[in-house]
């Protein structure tokens, strides 16, 4: 059984489980769920999640439904699925996809290694695709390999940037409550409109909330609201903690999520999505260099450059490479000043490719090499570096955008200065963008 409070696996796989998990949070949590001994590490409660996706993306306005629509070339549902999987105290996740679907959701949970999932029939609407997870869920359901659970969550397939946080919090408080939904401050005033298409009137924005996922329920309870409530409820509504209220009486706990909850629903929202990925993929560059480092260095120095053009990037040595891969650095700058070939680099992609750090995000490689004219004449070293283009398009079959940067290295300081200022720019650019067209280019700072 799973220890409560959550992140009681590997180290790597703890520290960036409870990131924004708050000791006090933890604790008051930990307690309220089991009494005492939280310390100890208790028993949790089981909690399973519902993840409808079986919707069509109608105000996408594309034909793929935007739960298969690809960010950063992975589906949207792979990055919810991400999210909900790394948390350990999930046991099961019911996803809930069309039969037209299935196949391709299939391919996706074996491409992106995800575990732990069960997948059920969608139905025409969101609310009888949630109740077909949670049919698949309960006991009483002939040939279910899957335990009923304590606590449900219930969160949509295109909200993919859930936290561990936030599901602890709602499922904490569903456990006390019966059920209980993050929510955030309208954006927007709602208004009424009248038939003729007037104001009839409008609501005090202070004093309402916009519903947003995740939801968590006391199984029982949510179970029975679906069994109970009309054709209805199932054919129109929108809301799951209501169906609580109105057939289990159950006033849901509100909990305040973070802005990142959204909802995926329109084309502008997956570049939203799509920006906040490659942000959080560019926190970390592993600087990696061909000889040992001193201040004076010129691989030294485009290092502490990086770091002024990126202030708020944590710029790290590749002294221990393995370390660096297992904590997730999907950001590698090469930098040769020694030789004038790729053999530094191809070690590097040899590592990546045998750690499959690129299954889930592009990882970049920038191999940069310095250009001084007076000990290697441009055309030699030019002859050697096109080779990058092969290596390029080979390792991009892994999902490694790899780059070539070529720095002018001349006697002057001040020139010197500038081309590492411009070799940092490029740099900071090209991993900032990920841009797969620029692949096997030989850039010139
Ligand atoms: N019959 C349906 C309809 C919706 N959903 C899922 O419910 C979540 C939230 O619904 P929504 O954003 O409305 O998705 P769509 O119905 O696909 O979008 P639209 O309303 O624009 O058609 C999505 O993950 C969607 O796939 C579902 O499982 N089954
Ligand atoms: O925001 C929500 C919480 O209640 C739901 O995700 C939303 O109601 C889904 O409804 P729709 O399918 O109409 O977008």
């Amino acid at each position: 059984m799973e220890s409560w409070p959550p992140g009681g696996s590997g180290p790597a796989e703890a520290g960036r489980r409870l990131r924004g998990l708050h000791g006090a949070d933890l604790a008051a949590s930990a307690s309220l769920l089991s009494g005492a001994g939280a310390e100890a590490g208790c028993s949790a409660p089981a909690v399973a999640a519902v993840l409808p996706a079986g919707g069509s993306g109608e105000r996408m306005g594309v034909p793929t439904p935007k739960q298969f629509c690809p960010i950063l070339e992975r589906p949207l549902i792979s990055y919810t699925l991400q999210a909900l999987e790394r948390v350990s105290w999930i046991k099961d996740i019911v996803v809930a996809v069309t039969g037209e679907n299935m196949e391709a959701m299939k391919y996706i949970i074996q491409r992106y290694q995800h575990k732990g999932i069960s997948l059920v029939e969608s139905g025409v609407t969101r609310h009888r695709s949630i109740f077909n997870g949670l049919k698949a869920l309960a006991e009483d359901q002939p040939n279910c390999r899957l335990s009923k659970p304590e606590v449900v969550i219930i969160h949509d397939a295109v909200r993919p940037f859930v936290e561990e946080d936030v599901l602890f919090k709602v499922v904490t408080a569903a456990k006390e409550h019966g059920a209980a939904g993050a929510i955030r401050p309208l954006v927007s005033t709602v208004i009424s409109p009248s038939v003729d298409g007037c104001l009839d009137h409008s609501l005090e924005r202070v004093r309402h909330r916009a519903s947003e996922m995740p939801q968590a329920f006391l199984f029982d309870v949510i179970y029975e609201a679906y069994q109970q409530c009309s054709d209805y409820d199932l054919e129109f509504g929108t809301e799951c903690l209501h169906l609580a209220l109105k057939y289990c009486h159950i006033k849901a706990k509100l909990i305040e999520g973070s802005p990142d909850l959204w909802k995926v629903t329109y084309k502008r929202d997956l570049y939203a999505a799509e920006s906040i990925i490659k942000e959080r993929i560019s926190q970390q560059i592993c600087v990696v260099m061909d000889t040992k480092e001193d201040e004076e260095h010129v691989g030294h120095r485009l290092k502490e450059m990086l770091k002024n053009e990126l202030n708020h990037v944590k710029v790290t040595s590749g002294r221990d490479l393995q370390q660096i891969i297992l904590e997730q650095c999907y950001n590698f700058v090469c930098v040769n000043v020694m030789t004038s070939d790729f053999e530094e680099t191809q070690k590097l992609l040899n590592m990546l490719e045998e750690s499959n750090l690129s299954i889930l995000y592009p990882v970049v490689v920038i191999s940069v090499q310095f250009l001084d004219y007076e000990s290697v004449p441009f055309g030699q070293k030019m002859g050697n570096l096109m080779q990058i283009r092969e290596f390029a398009k080979e390792v991009k079959k892994t999902n490694i955008l790899l780059y070539g940067l070529l720095v002018y290295y001349p006697q002057d300081e001040q020139k010197l200065q500038e081309s590492l200022r411009q070799g940092a720019t490029i740099i900071a650019a090209l991993i900032k963008e990920r841009n797969s067209g620029l692949i096997g280019q030989l850039l010139v700072a």
